[in-house]
C-alpha cells in the first residue's frame, strides 16, 4: 500500500472512552446476540466474562467493525460506527484476535505478522522493526522464520496475538487469547497484557476468570447480550462466598453474580 499515514491520523486520541456503547444491538445470524448493551471503557485491561452464548464473541466482532450494529449507538476511539461512517481510521488503530483466525499455512510467522501490518497501513519504513517487536513480545523470536503450519496450537495463538499488536493499537480486542497456552506462557501473557494496558484500551474475552483476576484492571460481565456487572477484580472476588461454585474467590464471585442475575431475570 503506497498511501502514507499522516501524523494526525496516528496521534494519540483525547476522547475519554475508547469504547462507548449505548443500547447496542448486534445480530449473529438471525439471533440478536447483543441486545441493549451499555458499556464505556477507557485505557486499561478489561476482562470480558460471561457464560457460553452470552454474546461475547458477537460483541467483540462488532467492536472490531466486522459486524455492523443492528441498533443503538456505538462510538470507537471517538468515532461513531453506524454503517455510514468511515471506518478506516478506526481499523488502522485497532488490533483484533478473533476466536478463530484464518492464516496461510505456508507463511512464516514474520511474513504473516508483516502482511497484517501492511494491511493495517503500518508505515513502510518502520514495518520490519514493528514486526520484530511484536514477535519478540509474544515470545516467538526463535520461531520467527518457521512456517505457521509447523507451529503448535499455543504458538499459533501467540502469532495471532503478534498480528493484533503489530500496529501498536489504541484499541486491542482479544477473543480467548490464552487458549492453548501452557502455564508459563499464560503468566508471560498476563505481563504483556498489563504492559499493553498502560496506554491502550484492551478488552480480553475469556472463560479463565483467574487470568482476569490476575491481569485486568476492570471486569465486565455480560449475559444474554447485556451488561450484568462491571467492577474491579477485587470487587468481583468480594461477591463470592461459601456455596458458590469455583476454586478461587474470583470464580466464586463470578458464579454469585451470574446466579443473582439469573434469579432476577426469571422473577
Ligand atoms: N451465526 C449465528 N446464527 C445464529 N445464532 C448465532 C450465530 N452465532 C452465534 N449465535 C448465537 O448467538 C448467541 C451468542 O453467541 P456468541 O458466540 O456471541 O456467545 P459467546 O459468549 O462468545 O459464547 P462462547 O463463550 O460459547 O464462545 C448464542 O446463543 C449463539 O448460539
Amino acid at each position: 500500500m503506497t498511501r502514507s499515514v499522516r501524523a494526525v491520523e496516528t496521534a494519540a486520541t483525547t476522547h475519554p472512552w475508547a469504547i462507548h456503547a449505548e443500547g447496542l444491538r448486534v445480530r449473529a445470524g438471525r439471533h440478536l446476540a447483543v441486545d441493549g448493551l451499555d458499556l464505556a471503557l477507557a485505557t486499561g485491561v478489561h476482562g470480558l466474562l460471561g457464560p457460553n452464548g452470552a454474546g461475547k464473541t458477537t460483541l467483540m466482532r462488532a467492536l472490531a467493525t466486522v459486524l455492523a450494529p443492528a441498533g443503538g449507538r456505538l462510538t470507537l476511539l471517538g468515532r461513531p460506527v453506524d454503517g455510514r461512517s468511515e471506518l478506516r481510521p478506526v481499523r488502522r488503530a485497532l488490533g483484533y484476535l478473533p476466536q478463530h483466525f484464518g492464516y496461510y499455512p505456508r507463511f512464516t510467522v514474520r511474513e504473516f505478522v508483516g502482511y497484517m501490518a501492511w494491511l493495517k497501513e503500518v508505515p513502510r519504513p518502520g514495518l520490519a522493526a514493528a514486526v520484530q517487536r511484536a514477535v519478540d513480545r509474544v515470545g516467538l523470536t526463535a520461531r520467527a522464520d518457521a512456517r505457521l503450519k509447523t507451529l503448535s496450537g499455543g504458538m499459533l495463538r501467540r502469532a495471532g496475538i503478534a498480528q493484533a499488536i503489530v500496529n501498536d493499537p489504541q484499541l486491542l480486542l482479544l477473543d480467548e487469547p490464552t487458549v492453548g497456552l501452557d502455564p508459563e506462557q499464560r503468566l508471560d501473557f498476563r505481563e504483556l497484557l498489563r504492559d499493553l494496558g498502560t496506554d491502550s484500551c484492551v478488552l480480553v474475552s475469556t472463560h479463565l476468570v483467574e487470568d482476569v483476576a490476575a491481569a485486568c484492571t476492570d471486569v465486565v460481565l455480560v449475559n444474554e447480550g447485556r451488561l450484568v456487572w462491571q467492577g474491579t477484580p477485587e470487587e468481583l472476588s468480594a461477591r463470592g462466598g461459601q456455596g458458590h461454585a469455583g476454586d478461587s474467590p474470583a470464580e466464586r464471585g463470578y458464579s454469585a453474580l451470574l446466579r443473582q442475575h439469573r434469579s432476577e431475570t426469571t422473577r
